[in-house]
């Protein structure tokens, strides 16, 4: 129906064209790039989907209004309960009012604000007894730095915290990294062939793992809507102590408006904190479980840090924000460009058809801008396969952040929590590396490349699992 549609695979009939078995989709998005430029369009079963891999046209596509839908696909919906809410995986009204509620009250309540730094810095001071129990000894950086750095988002949200090892908080943790690998799976037949969502429940659940994945939403619901239910029984409205709080009034406010999204089946709130929940700690944790992997890798590049620290920071205290170390932000950045831990940007959907570039996008196309194609694009980062934190430094050592470094995406949906996880990835490193030399457990040589055999596509691209020693510094 389209004449000016980018350039791309005809596909097979009813198939399209799809990846390859256990590639992901920034190693087939650059299989593609090559053979049809930055921007293309192909058909994956019958969704039809643009794939954008340089930069500039990221930038274009991602401030454009009509681009910032979101998919209405079985893994996408599966995040929302099949409710279309909250503010990862919500379109149109909902997402609108969602998002600027959600930036409004958690900016009031602290986030990305000098106060939030108490918050980081207890956790990260929590964090550090935990690793010091295994001091000296081989040990796995786990699921105690999801919980430290869930506690960060959480004691914003819901006003509580809990213990790092706390057995409950860090298998919830570990449904939502199940739930992001799932996806990947089978499961991903049902979005590219709708029709195979007709299919019997008991045909579903064993071939596609839907089971798995409804049984990890309603765990980590459950457990929500208990701590709503709690809120709702002791809210004081002279007394807000929280995001869930705020919410609860702004639902009440808006209770005989028949055009709320804050809906009084509570669900858009459930699946609000639900992502603030996930997003605010997968993410976050997996960018430290490969901070501290690559500093056992690079110990050159980790005592550089140690000693900026030694100049700038007194002995006796932890680092703050206020404390100036340019070289480790640079080493943070490149860690980040190097992992690029959302390899694509969660896919958006045209909404209503587009001009981009000179093509016609039309409505419903799925848009996937890959990040990693921008981080590892050599016009905007020389030798971009090699480590190097310097080339995020002008010529008086300042920190700069280059043009195609996009970690947390770009435009009108861009990463809601940048400014907090930015915060945390600074006190978090900065303390570990004051208190702690890490390095490789003798005889084992790490390395930063996944390498397992049977490794499992995910969403997002986490650290393979690998042990550290780490010692105290003197
Ligand atoms: C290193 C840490 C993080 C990375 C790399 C990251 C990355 C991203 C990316 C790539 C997106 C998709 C943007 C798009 O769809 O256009 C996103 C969205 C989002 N992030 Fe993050 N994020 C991080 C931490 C956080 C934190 C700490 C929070 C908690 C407040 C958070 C909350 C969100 C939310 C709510 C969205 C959805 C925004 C929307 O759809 O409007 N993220 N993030």
């Amino acid at each position: 129906r389209y004449h000016n549609l980018p350039p791309g695979p005809k596909g097979w009939p009813l198939i399209g064209t799809l990846p390859k078995s256990g590639q992901s989709f920034d190693e087939f998005f650059s299989e593609l790039q090559r053979q049809y430029g930055d921007i293309f369009m192909l058909r994956a079963g019958s969704v039809e989907m643009l794939g954008l891999t340089s930069y500039a046209l990221m930038k274009e596509a991602y401030a454009l209004p009509t681009l910032q839908g979101r998919s209405q696909s079985y893994t996408t919906q599966m995040f929302t309960m099949f409710t279309n809410a909250g503010l990862v995986f919500s379109t149109g009204k909902t997402w609108v009012n969602g998002r600027r509620f959600a930036l409004k009250h958690l900016k009031d309540l602290g986030m990305g604000r000098s106060s939030m730094q108490t918050i980081i810095q207890e956790e990260a001071e929590v964090l550090i007894q935990d690793f010091a129990k295994s001091l000296g000894k081989p040990m796995q950086v786990a699921y105690n730095v999801n919980v430290a750095i869930l506690n960060v988002i959480w004691r914003l949200v819901a006003d509580e915290r809990f213990d790092v090892t706390n057995e409950e908080m860090q298998a919830l943790t570990r449904r939502i990294e199940d739930n992001l690998t799932l996806i990947l799976g089978p499961m991903s037949l049902l979005d590219w062939f709708p029709w195979l969502n007709y299919l019997p429940g008991f045909v579903k659940d064993t071939f596609f793992e839907t089971k798995l994945g409804r049984e990890n939403m309603e765990a980590l619901t459950t457990y929500l809507k208990k701590v709503i239910a709690k809120h709702q029984a002791t809210l004081d409205k002279d007394n807000i102590r929280d995001y869930i709080d705020r919410y609860l009034v702004e639902m009440e406010n808006q209770k005989n408006d028949p055009d709320s999204t804050f809906r009084a089946d509570l669900i858009d709130l459930t699946i609000s904190i639900l992502d603030l929940f996930a997003a605010g700690s997968e993410t976050t944790s997996s960018t430290i479980r490969w901070f501290i992997l690559y500093m056992a890798v690079y110990p050159e590049v980790q005592r550089k840090v140690q000693e900026h620290i030694d100049q700038v920071v007194p002995e006796d205290r932890l680092p703050t924000l206020q404390d100036e170390l340019p070289y480790l932000e640079a080493v943070i950045a490149e860690v980040n460009r190097c992992i690029s831990l959302a390899p694509i940007i969660v896919p958006h959907v045209a909404t209503e058809t587009t001009q981009l570039a000179g093509y016609t996008i039309p409505k419903g196309t799925m848009i996937m801008g890959s990040i990693k194609a921008s981080h590892m694009d050599p016009n905007l980062f020389e030798e971009p396969e090699v480590f190097r934190p310097e080339r995020f430094l002008d010529s008086e050592g300042k920190f700069f952040s280059r043009e195609g470094y996009m970690p947390f995406g770009i435009g009108r949906r861009q990463c809601l929590g940048e400014s907090l996880a930015r915060m945390e990835l600074f006190v978090v490193a900065s303390s570990v590396l004051k208190t702690f030399t890490i390095s490789a457990p003798e005889g084992v040589t790490l390395n930063t490349k996944h390498e397992e055999p049977n490794r499992k596509l995910a969403v997002l691209n986490f650290a393979k699992p690998y042990e550290v020693v780490m010692n105290k510094r003197v």
